[in-house]
C-alpha cells in the first residue's frame, strides 16, 4: 500500500513554479530518499504533503488521505522534523518532549525519548535557548518521535549534526524501519541516504529527474573512475581496445587513466603491466556519490544525457 501518492502535483508561488507535475508513491515501511540541491522544491513538497500548503494542481494523499482537506488525520499519525526547526528557548529539551506529547495524545517518557535520541541527561532540564545546534537537533528528531508516527518525514534532518550525531540519526531511522515505520527523508546529500533509503528520487525544478536506489543510479551514470600508476620509467601505452577508457596521460613517473566502465579497469592494470613497465604505486579512484549527484543536478537543462526524466520503477522492489 502507498503511503504517500502524489499525482501531478503542482505548487506556484505567483511566477515560481516550486514543484511541477509531482509523481512520486513511497510504499508502506519503506525509506525514501528525497534528493536535489537547495531550492530544488523538496520543502515545498512536504509542506503540501504534511496539508501546511495546498498544491495549485495535481493531488497528494497521505495514508490515502487527502493531504489538504484531510490534515489532521495525516498529521496524527506522521512525526515531523521539518528543516530548520527551532525550539522555544525558554523551554527545556523535557518540556519540549512534553509538549510533544500533549499535542499528538502521547504519554512516551521524556526520559526514553531523549536518551534515544542521545541528549545528555545533564541537558535535558536545561533550556533550549543555550542548547547547541546538534542538541536543537536531536530535541527535535526527539518531538517527531512521540506517539511512536506511523510516517516520519525528515527535512534536511543532518543539519547541524555532527558526524556521530549523523550516525545516530541513520540508527534511529533504521529502528524505525523495524518497527514498520515509513520514512521519507529530504537531503541535499546523497551520501547520508545511503544505507538507509530503499529508494531515492532527484528533484531539480521542481521535477523528478530520476528514480532509482543509489545502487542504480551509480550504475545508470556508469560514472567515471580514475586510474593513478606509478613506474619505474613511463613509455606511452595504447589503451586501443579496452572499451570505456576516455582519456590517458603521462605526468612524470604516474600513468594517469580515466575510464567508464568499471569491468575495464584489470585490463587497463594488464596493459600497463604487459608493457613491460615496473609498477611502484597503484591508486584507483571510483566517482564518489557526489559527483554523481552533481552529475544528475548541475545538468543544463534538458541537455544532459544523464536525464531520465520519467523513468519510474518497477514493482519488483529495489534490486
Ligand atoms: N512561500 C514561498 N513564496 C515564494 N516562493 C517560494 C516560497 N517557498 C518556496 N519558494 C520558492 O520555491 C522554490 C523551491 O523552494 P523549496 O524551499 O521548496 O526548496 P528546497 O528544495 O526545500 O530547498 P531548501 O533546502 O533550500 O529549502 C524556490 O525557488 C523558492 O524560492
Amino acid at each position: 500500500m502507498a503511503v504517500i501518492n502524489l499525482d501531478r502535483v503542482t505548487k506556484e508561488y505567483g511566477r515560481t513554479t516550486a514543484v511541477d507535475g509531482l509523481d512520486l508513491e513511497v510504499e508502506s515501511g519503506e525509506a525514501y530518499g528525497f534528493l536535489g540541491p537547495n531550492g530544488a522544491g523538496k520543502s515545498t513538497t512536504i509542506n503540501v504533503l504534511l496539508g501546511f500548503s495546498k498544491a495549485t494542481g495535481g493531488r497528494a494523499e497521505v495514508f490515502g488521505r487527502d493531504a489538504w482537506g484531510e490534515s489532521t488525520a495525516v498529521r496524527e499519525r506522521t512525526g515531523i522534523l521539518p528543516e530548520g526547526y527551532a525550539l522555544y528557548d525558554r523551554l527545556t529539551g523535557r518540556e519540549h518532549i512534553e509538549l510533544a506529547n500533549d499535542l499528538q495524545g502521547a504519554d512516551d517518557d521524556p526520559d526514553a525519548i531523549l536518551e534515544r535520541v542521545g541528549l545528555d541527561p545533564e541537558d535535558r532540564d536545561r533550556r533550549a535557548g543555550g542548547y547547541s545546534t546538534g542538541m536543537t537537533q536531536r530535541t527535535a528528531l526527539g518531538m517527531a518521535l512521540v506517539g511512536d508516527p506511523d510516517l516520519l518525514v525528515l527535512d534536511e534532518p543532518s543539519s547541524g549534526l555532527d558526524p556521530n550525531g549523523m550516525a545516530d540519526l541513520r540508527g534511529i531511522v533504521r529502528e524505525e524501519l523495524d518497527r514498520g515505520t515509513t520514512v521519507f527523508f529530504s537531503s541535499h546529500i546523497l551520501d547520508q541516504v545511503e544505507g538507509v533509503c530503499d529508494w531515492v528520487g532527484i528533484l531539480r525544478d521542481g521535477e523528478l529527474i530520476a528514480e532509482d536506489t543509489v545502487g542504480g543510479l551509480r550504475r545508470s551514470m556508469s560514472a567515471e573512475s580514475r586510474i593513478e600508476v606509478r613506474v619505474d620509467e613511463p613509455r606511452s601505452v595504447a589503451f586501443d581496445g579496452i572499451g570505456g577508457v576516455t582519456g590517458h596521460s603521462v605526468d612524470g613517473t604516474t600513468l594517469r587513466v580515466r575510464c567508464r566502465d568499471p569491468g575495464a579497469k584489470g585490463d587497463v592494470i594488464r596493459r600497463i603491466e604487459d608493457s613491460g613497465m615496473e609498477m611502484r604505486d597503484i591508486k584507483i579512484q571510483d566517482a564518489s556519490l557526489e559527483d554523481l549527484f552533481a552529475a544528475y543536478t548541475d545538468y543544463e537543462s534538458g541537455e544532459s544525457e544523464n536525464r531520465i526524466t520519467g523513468e519510474k520503477r518497477t514493482a519488483e522492489g529495489p534490486a
